[in-house]
């Protein structure tokens, strides 16, 4: 018998999320049964879309929806050995016993000095996701200039080093300074924070007078409409998130969009990485190699203790991760 700790959404989200919204419980595992393995949890994602995605995927008393990074240390199913390293989608639990179809193993010949806590960041979903929006979404193209915002984050800090392998003019917004020095780092080539300009629409002519070619969106809300005004002609703009807005009690309205798509002969999508799912073997190796060439770098925030997941995730609403943001158990 092992005792596994869980977190369970105790109430649904109103606003911004409290600790009284979260449970942590503890329940005792029974031995996994033919074809199951037991599984102890290592590293746990913290992601924006558990704030939305609890509203209309979850009940309350349900466990925190959410991958992480496990090792199998029991098994009866042979596709998946004791010591073998999973990514799973079993939720905000210590341990868990699976069937293995909601498992992936991580990617054969993971590097030894690569932590396989990657495999929830840049050689995870968020990496897939900024690898997508770059290439399937925008099509961007050698000598276009790309704006991101969130850009010091999981996504974010991929979408932007993509670009500049590519060859583009890259323009990044964040929440800090401390940010925005990391996104100078990252090789960005204008970055400003968001939060301390005197003019959101002045800060972005300046960095890019010409006006964008694409737009990798991350935060939705007023940014947005002030973004969409400074595209070029037959601009591209990938919606990948909307998190300014995840926590509103009240649909934000206007300025609404129409005109500007229209006079400016705009092309907006959004998408969910998950539409490229086949592709995902093959584009995770890629992100691997441009990480081993040191054409990608990767920065992680990493809190400590399971017991922590609720501040964490807290934590990274309100920015206080620069990279991926880790629950280390
Ligand atoms: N479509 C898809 O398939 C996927 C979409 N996403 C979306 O991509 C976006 C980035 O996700 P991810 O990289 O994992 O998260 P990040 O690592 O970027 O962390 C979230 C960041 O969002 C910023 N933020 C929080 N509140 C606000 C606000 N009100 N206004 C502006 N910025 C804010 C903070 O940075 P700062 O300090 O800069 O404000 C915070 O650090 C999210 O919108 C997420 O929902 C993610 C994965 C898949
Ligand atoms: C899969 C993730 C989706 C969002 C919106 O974060």
């Amino acid at each position: 018998m092992v005792r596994a700790q869980t977190w369970i959404l105790a109430k649904h989200f109103n606003g911004f999320p409290k600790e009284s919204d979260f449970q942590l419980k503890e329940e005792e595992l029974p031995e996994p049964k033919a074809g199951e393995v037991l599984l102890e949890a290592l590293f746990l994602s913290v992601d924006p879309y558990m704030r939305p995605f609890s509203r209309v995927r979850m009940k309350e008393g349900d466990v925190m929806i959410g991958t992480q990074v496990a090792k199998v240390v029991q098994s009866r199913n042979a596709a998946f050995p004791v010591g073998a390293h999973v990514v799973s989608r079993g939720g905000w639990r210590t341990h868990t016993v699976s069937d293995g179809s909601d498992l992936v193993p991580v990617m054969p010949d993971w590097p030894r000095d690569v932590s396989l806590s990657l495999a929830l960041g840049t050689v995870g979903m968020p990496g897939l996701t900024a690898l997508y929006g770059i290439e399937e979404v925008l099509e961007l193209k050698s000598g276009e200039t790309l704006l991101v915002n969130a850009a010091a984050g999981a996504v974010g800090s991929v979408a932007g080093q993509m670009a500049k392998m590519k060859g583009c003019r890259v323009v990044g917004s964040a929440g800090s300074d401390a940010k925005v020095a990391f996104l100078k780092e990252l090789g960005f080539d204008e970055a400003f924070n968001y939060k301390t300009v005197a003019s959101l629409e002045e800060a972005l002519k300046k960095a890019a007078p010409d006006g964008y070619d694409c737009f990798f969106e991350n935060v939705g809300g007023p940014f947005s409409s002030v973004a969409m005004s400074q595209m070029k002609d037959f601009g591209r703009i990938a919606v990948c998130g909307s998190i300014s807005t995840y926590n509103d009690t009240e649909v934000q309205t206007g300025p609404y969009p129409q005109m500007t798509m229209i006079v400016k002969q705009l092309k907006m999508e959004g998408f969910m990485q998950s539409r490229w799912e086949p592709k995902h073997p093959e584009s995770l190796r890629r992100l691997m190699g441009w990480l081993k060439e040191g054409k990608l770098q990767s920065r992680e925030h990493i809190t400590k203790g399971f017991e922590n997941m609720p501040a964490a995730f807290m934590g990274m609403l309100r920015g206080e991760n620069t990279g991926k943001a880790i629950v280390e158990v």
